[in-house]
């Protein structure tokens, strides 16, 4: 029998993390669980054991610490059994644009887009060593609209969307998988961490579902998996146009309509 890759999850201890922390002990992975609580990491990884027999290792650290960030930099650099990232930690925005503070900013940045792209880099050279190995992003539909409010939040998960993006062109050749995976509403704690009602938004989709959805587009190896988006051929339309916009922004004189008028 093959064993299975031991996969790092971030933001493990509630929500989306927790939900594929418990799909993929049943899948029989084994886990390394990384968030600050580490009595919930504890818990949990005390029932996958206990529920699917795979081994549960638990990594306590705040991603927006130097020093602990660094320490989840060098368990991927170095154990070679993980070969599945699933980057997941992320906060949400608490109020709009002229209520951040430069901590607030800091924050979200420096977990959301920074410790993100750092656990990536971290893993990617010995996965490309290997020629395997897989890294699934949490980006947000929020970052393809800035319509949806949380401008810095949804920058984020833009940024999270385009580096899966570059990623996937870079890494895909020398066989990573890299997912993109953009949740819309989802039932977690996130929205009471920033201090928002879920209860007044429209349609919240249930973790269990989301997740499970992300995973349907995993096993089929998608670049961009979103879940709560029924027709698919939306995104390969606005995917489409993008890269059509590629050849004709190529040029090296200005569009007529920049050119001074004598
Ligand atoms: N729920 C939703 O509607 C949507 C969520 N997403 C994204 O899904 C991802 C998961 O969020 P979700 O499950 O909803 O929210 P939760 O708040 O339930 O989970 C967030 C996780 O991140 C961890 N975390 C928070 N801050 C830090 C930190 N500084 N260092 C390490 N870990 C941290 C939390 O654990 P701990 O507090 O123990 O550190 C927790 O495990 C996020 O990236 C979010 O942006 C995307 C679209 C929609
Ligand atoms: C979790 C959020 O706050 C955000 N609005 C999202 O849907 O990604």
């Amino acid at each position: 029998m093959t064993s299975l890759p031991a996969v790092l999850i971030t933001g493990a201890s509630s929500g989306i993390g927790a939900v594929y922390a418990d799909r993929l002990a049943r899948r029989g992975h084994e886990l390394v669980l990384v968030a600050r609580d580490k009595a919930r990491l504890d818990a949990s990884a005390a029932r996958l054991r206990e529920t699917y027999g795979v081994e549960v290792n638990v990594l306590q650290a705040d991603l927006t610490a130097q020093s602990d960030l660094a320490t989840v930099e060098a368990r991927l650099r170095d154990d070679t059994r993980i070969q599945i990232l699933v980057n997941n930690a992320g906060i949400a925005q608490s109020g709009d644009f002229l209520q951040q503070s430069a901590v607030s900013i800091d924050a979200l940045i420096a977990l959301n887009a920074t410790a993100l792209t750092r656990l990536a880099a971290a893993i990617a050279p010995r996965l490309v060593q290997v020629g395997a190995g897989t890294i699934v992003n949490i980006s947000s539909v929020v970052g393809l609209a800035p319509e949806l409010g949380m401008s810095i939040y949804g920058a984020t998960k833009a940024f999270v969307l385009f580096l899966s993006q570059g990623l996937h062109l870079e890494l895909s050749p020398k066989g990573i998988y890299v997912q993109a995976v953009l949740p819309a509403a989802t039932r977690t704690e996130i929205w009471e961490r920033a201090g928002i009602d879920v209860n007044i938004l429209p349609e919240v989709m249930d973790v269990e579902e989301l997740v499970d959805a992300a995973l349907v587009g995993y096993d089929r190896r998608e670049l961009v998996t979103i879940p709560p988006l029924h027709v698919a051929e939306r995104w390969d339309v606005l995917d489409g146009a993008r890269q059509g916009l590629l050849s004709d922004v190529r040029q090296a004189h200005a569009a007529d309509r920049y050119r001074h008028q004598a």
